[in-house]
């Protein structure tokens, strides 16, 4: 079968899986002579639809993880995905701490829609939580190894077609293990659901918060107000001109250094083909 399309498709709240998404789709669409098309689904608006894939299509799909998974809050929408035979390529990203089962989730959601996962890799994002944790990642060496993966998938399409195997991946397989719970000091869990970030005096009420939101939970009237979920994806604050989101939870706050000491080394991406 003769991919005729190649797709960058992603939720990235912190831009960090749109960087690794769109260069293995670049390098796999560069290999084969093709254009990127590109479906980004952050946004509200973006996840009221999706593209028509068929067969002749090469996807690659990418989502952060969330507590060792597929963000929850993506499940339904990607429940309704259709691959129509669609040759694929997950990828998931991931800040310093582990991916645990989030490509194989996803791998596993691929493959149940109709698609053909044929290569995959986890790829080392900058920590929503955190300017220093894997700070500046992706970075040169990460998307050198995301382009390698495009054009190795590009290469094993070539010779083989959609009829590639399914990718096998790391990750404990279905059911997987249950989120990952981040504890306080003496081991009981922090839970930090309920927690959203504060605003500052320094707002000026640009509205860029309530335009990048993924869950469209910031009011336009008082940028301040949450007025839906917060999923902590740290769009609001990372994107915030003028630095007026912070969060001041003492369990939040708590998992954030915790991760940024406990986890200091440099992770590694994986690429599995
Ligand atoms: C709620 C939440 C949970 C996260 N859980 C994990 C995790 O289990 N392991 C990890 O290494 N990084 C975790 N991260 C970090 C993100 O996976 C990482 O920063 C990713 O690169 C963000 O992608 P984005 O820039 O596309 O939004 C988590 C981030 C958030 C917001």
């Amino acid at each position: 079968m003769k991919i005729e399309r190649v797709w960058a498709m992603y939720w990235s709240a912190t831009g960090t899986t749109e960087k690794v998404v769109r260069a293995v789709a670049e390098a796999l669409a560069g290999k084969l002579g093709l254009e990127v098309e590109t479906y980004d689904f952050t946004l509200p608006a973006g996840r009221q639809g999706q593209p028509e894939f068929r067969d002749t299509d090469a996807v690659v799909y990418g989502t952060p993880t969330y507590a060792g998974r597929v963000p929850n809050v993506l499940l339904k929408y990607l429940d309704t995905l259709a691959g129509h035979g669609a040759a694929a390529v997950p990828v998931v990203t991931y800040g310093n701490r582990n991916f645990d089962d989030s490509l194989v989730e996803l791998r596993d959601i691929l493959a149940d829609h109709g698609f053909r996962p044929l290569a995959a890799g986890a790829f080392v994002g900058e920590h929503s939580f955190s300017t220093t944790l894997a700070a500046g990642r992706p970075d040169a060496e990460d998307l050198a190894l995301a382009r390698q993966l495009g054009e190795r998938a590009a290469e094993k399409l070539a010779a083989a077609g959609t009829d590639c195997p399914e990718v096998e991946v790391e990750g404990t397989p279905k059911p997987y293990r249950g989120y990952y719970q981040p504890r306080d000091r003496a081991g009981a869990p922090v839970n930090i659901l309920k927690v959203k970030p504060l605003t500052s005096e320094a707002c000026d009420k640009c509205e860029l918060c309530v335009k990048v939101c993924p869950m469209g939970s910031i009011s336009a009237e008082d940028p301040a107000q949450y007025v839906g979920i917060c999923i902590k994806c740290g769009a609001c604050v990372k994107k915030c001109p003028v630095g007026a989101k912070y969060y001041d939870d003492a369990g939040y706050l708590y998992h954030k250094t915790e991760l940024e000491e406990g986890y200091a080394r440099r992770g590694e991406d994986r690429v599995f083909l």
